[in-house]
């Protein structure tokens, strides 16, 4: 059920730590462009490819890039599937607007193999979901033969509010090398975008995955980012019961629930793929193991 609050995306009265002073906005841009700056360098990559759908998140991350690295180390790849074709000119002018190469590549052709040939074969049974997923994974496959073939780094768009509430597909376009904007809910990247001079109607645009005709973030979440930020804001980062999240913001119960329920039951995707632990050797996967900490420190 969508919540009827009806304040602005961009920010929330009364609600503290959300962006709105243009020298904490500033000192924000300048910490996502070093970022890019030194992951890019200590990579010893040459630049970053990003995926442009036309929206604020793509948009957003591909200027913070060029600030980053400049317009000639910036790839922006349009590779609409089924429902977004007319995106891609918006994507087109936005790449244009910041100089950077553009190629698009239609994967239509690519997932109608795949739902003829390895759906049909698989489960015949796969829904739009299941589907729009496999657009996103084909989307982060260009993304990386791309970075492979000109050693980039796939940067990935991904914001804090997808990342916490698992919005995105595992291994699609949670598929990145970095994700500059993932410190970053929702309604702050709608301010910074403002901040950096992102053209209004992109920021204007209704957020969308685009995964089938007429999606939308706010009715597969069942609220707007301006009422599910607040939340996991004081659920998340505050530690706060939900119910007192509930009591303290203008928000139902129900959205306040199911945002909980969203980020406890997205673990997964924020978690390294884990091991059974065998001799006590993690069981994380070894991202942590000390070896492989001490061989990373080591230049190994
Ligand atoms: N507890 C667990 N531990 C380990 N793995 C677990 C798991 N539960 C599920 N899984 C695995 O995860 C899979 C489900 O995850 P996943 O494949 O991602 O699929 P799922 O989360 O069901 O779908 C992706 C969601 O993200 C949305 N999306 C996608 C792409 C872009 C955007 C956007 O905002 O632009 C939004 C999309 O509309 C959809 O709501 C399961 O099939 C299973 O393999
Ligand atoms: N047609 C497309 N071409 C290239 N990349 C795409 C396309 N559609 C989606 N993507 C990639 O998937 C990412 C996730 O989509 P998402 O909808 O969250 O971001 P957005 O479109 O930039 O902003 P918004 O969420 O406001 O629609 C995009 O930022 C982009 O990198
Ligand atoms: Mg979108």
């Amino acid at each position: 059920m969508l919540s009827n609050h009806s304040g602005t995306e961009a920010e929330r009265e009364g609600e503290p730590g959300f962006l709105t002073d243009s020298d904490e906005l500033e000192a924000i841009r300048e910490e996502a462009v070093a970022f890019i700056k030194d992951t890019v360098t200590e990579a010893n990559a040459r630049g970053v490819v990003v995926g442009l759908s036309g929206g604020i998140d793509s948009t957003l991350t591909a200027n913070l890039a060029v600030q980053a690295l400049g317009s000639e180390r910036v790839l922006g790849l349009g590779l609409p599937a089924h429902t977004d074709a007319d995106n891609v000119q918006e994507a087109r002018t936005m790449a244009e607007g910041l100089g950077i190469e553009f190629r698009e590549v239609d994967l239509r052709p690519l997932l109608d193999v795949f739902e003829d040939h390895v759906a049909a074969a698989v489960a015949p049974s796969g829904g739009r979901r299941e589907i729009g997923n496999v657009a996103a994974r084909l989307r982060m496959c260009a993304l990386y033969y791309a970075a492979n073939a000109r050693s980039y780094l796939v940067c990935g768009t991904a914001n804090r509010s997808e990342l916490l509430l698992g919005y995105f597909t595992k291994y699609g376009d949670g598929g990145a090398d970095l994700f500059p904007l993932g410190d970053l809910y929702k309604t702050e990247v709608q301010a910074l975008a403002q901040h950096v001079g992102v053209p209004r109607r992109i920021i204007a645009k209704e957020p969308t995955a685009d995964l089938w005709a007429g999606q939308t973030d706010a009715e597969d979440l069942g609220a707007r980012y301006s009422d599910i930020d607040p939340v996991l804001r004081r659920v998340v980062d505050r530690s706060e019961r939900v119910e007192n999240a509930v009591e303290a913001l203008d928000v139902d119960p129900e959205t306040a629930e199911t945002v909980a329920e969203l980020y406890v039951g997205s673990l997964h995707k924020r978690a390294v793929p884990p091991t059974p632990g065998i001799d006590d050797r993690g069981g994380d996967g070894g991202g942590s193991h000390p070896l492989h900490l001490a061989a990373m420190a080591n230049g190994l």
